[in-house]
């Protein structure tokens, strides 16, 4: 299963349903207090906690999670920035029969801290005095959990509103947060530990990309049954070839490269072509270009005169000119930063809200790459991808992916999942590779992954 992912307003819909269901708002509350501390419990079971509790829903977690610790015999403090403004935190506070501290200098570190200041309802920065005690206190603690998200992160756009520590673990609740799958308030989350508290069944076509089931081979299929992975060659082969390798490393069972001039360092089981024909093979189940593509933009309006699956990347991105251009094709786009601006210009809100825009007004599967990678449908469905090795960043890490996800498009998968399963293996193939590792080990990690 993959993990649902709601932005804040939809997670509070998600509250309000379980309520008008019957279950009351101090249940939602205990359900998520009891799992911070069951997770406090399994992360650090003998370090003394200091919980820092705000004034919302986010501090009476906290509440929750002290009184269960307490009871289990860990030694427990609160530390508060005034008196709780919400029904349920206010219930919550009740049912805590310990010493309750204002947050203020004298406050002591604890070798555990829990952030519960503010979650989804933050709507500014943190106070300057508020944010140096946390500081002071995260960098005093041996071990830091934030309770359903750091306090100073914008829950749907990912963004820091003030500066916040780096966690070990996050523990939130129902569903993910956008923010805990992008960057940069990904990168201080931690292990992010989804605890179950009573919503039922979160529904949303935002999910984390978890890991995919490959189609295996058929038993007694043959190699164009594995899919048939055509390339397209420019002006610089070197980074199609890293991509037709990735896709025969990704189990593409056939593929091949349309090139002018022979390409040195291409594995002989890849197959080199320079006839124009080829390139009307029915049997083709992607076509693959822009890695290498340089300054030839007619070879994207050849790609686009066929009818196959195409993966268009990098130069090719560039080249497209208007996105509707795209429409009625049967497309992937996989642009970083650059060259999603170079084609879609530049579009308001958060990195989700961009990536579903684009992938309307093109009609095409967006892969919008970086270190918090986003795969967007032109239906609504959104797929972030879970933490990668910096390392990707990396030339040529991006014609391996482009290879993988036509290797996979290829096999026959649906485009978006088609997408997700690749970037899901890219992160994964990134993590066997060791550190300092090149594209070219990236495609060797494949194999025993796909
Ligand atoms: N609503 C529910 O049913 C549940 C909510 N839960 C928890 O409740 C949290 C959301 O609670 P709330 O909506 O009360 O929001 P928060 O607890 O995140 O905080 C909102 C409060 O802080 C104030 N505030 C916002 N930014 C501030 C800033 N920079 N400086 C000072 N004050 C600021 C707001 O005016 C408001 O009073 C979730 O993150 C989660 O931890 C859980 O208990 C599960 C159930
Ligand atoms: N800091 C990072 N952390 C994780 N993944 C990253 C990071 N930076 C880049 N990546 C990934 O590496 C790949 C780089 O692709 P791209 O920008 O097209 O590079 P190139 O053109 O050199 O191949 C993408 O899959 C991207 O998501
Ligand atoms: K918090």
């Amino acid at each position: 299963m993959t993990r649902p992912i709601l932005p804040a307003a939809a997670t509070v819909e998600a509250e309000q349903a379980a309520i008008a269901g019957g279950t009351p708002e101090t249940d939602l509350m205990e359900n998520a207090g009891a799992a911070l501390a069951r997770a406090i419990r399994l992360m650090s079971p003998w370090r003394p906690v200091l919980f820092l509790a705000g004034p919302g829903n986010n501090g009476g977690d906290a509440f929750v999670a002290a009184r269960h610790l307490l009871e289990q015999g860990m030694q427990v403090r609160i530390a508060v920035t005034g008196a709780p403004k919400r029904d349920a935190a206010r219930w919550a506070k009740g049912g805590w029969h310990g010493e309750v501290e204002l947050i203020s200098e004298e406050t002591e570190p604890a070798p555990l801290l829990v952030d519960a200041l503010f979650g989804t309802g933050l709507g500014r920065p943190l106070g300057e005095e508020l944010q140096a005690h946390l500081m002071r206190l995260a960098e005093g603690a041996a071990m830091t959990i934030a309770c359903d998200l750091p306090s100073g992160v914008d829950a749907d756009s990912g963004e820091m509103l003030s500066p916040i520590p780096r966690y070990d673990a996050t523990v939130t609740f129902g569903a993910l947060k956008p923010a805990h799958r992008l960057a940069p308030a990904m990168q201080h989350m931690g292990d992010v530990i989804l605890a179950d508290i009573g919503l039922g069944e979160v529904e949303s076509d935002w999910r984390e990309i978890g890991k995919p089931e490959l189609p295996a081979p058929d038993p007694v299929g043959h190699k164009y049954g594995r899919g048939l992975v055509h390339c397209l060659a420019g002006s610089m082969p070197g980074a199609i070839a890293l991509s037709a390798h990735a896709a025969a490393r990704a189990g593409a069972g056939y593929v091949r490269v349309s090139t002018s001039r022979m390409i040195d360092g291409l594995p002989s089981a890849i197959v080199q072509t320079d006839s124009a024909d080829a390139l009307d093979d029915e049997r083709i189940g992607c076509l693959l270009v822009g890695p290498g593509m340089g300054d030839v933009p007619p070879l994207l309006t050849l790609a686009l005169t066929k009818t196959h699956p195409l993966v268009i990347d990098a130069d090719a991105i560039k080249a497209v000119g208007e996105p509707d251009r795209l429409v009625g094709h049967d497309v992937i786009l996989t642009p970083h930063e650059g060259e999603f601006e170079a084609l879609f210009g530049e579009i308001e809100g958060t990195k989700a809200d961009r990536a579903l825009i684009a992938a309307q007004r093109s009609q095409s599967i967006i892969v919008l790459k970086g270190p918090d990678t986003l795969v967007a449908a032109p239906d609504g469905r959104l797929g972030f991808a879970p933490p990668a090795p910096a390392g990707l960043a990396t030339a040529g890490s991006g014609d391996v992916l482009a290879g993988i996800i036509a290797a996979f498009r290829a096999r026959g998968m649906e485009p978006f999942e088609a997408a997700c399963a690749a970037v899901w293996v890219h992160g994964r193939a990134a993590e066997v590779a060791g550190p300092n590792f090149i594209a070219d080990d990236l495609v060797a990690a494949l194999g025993p992954l796909s």
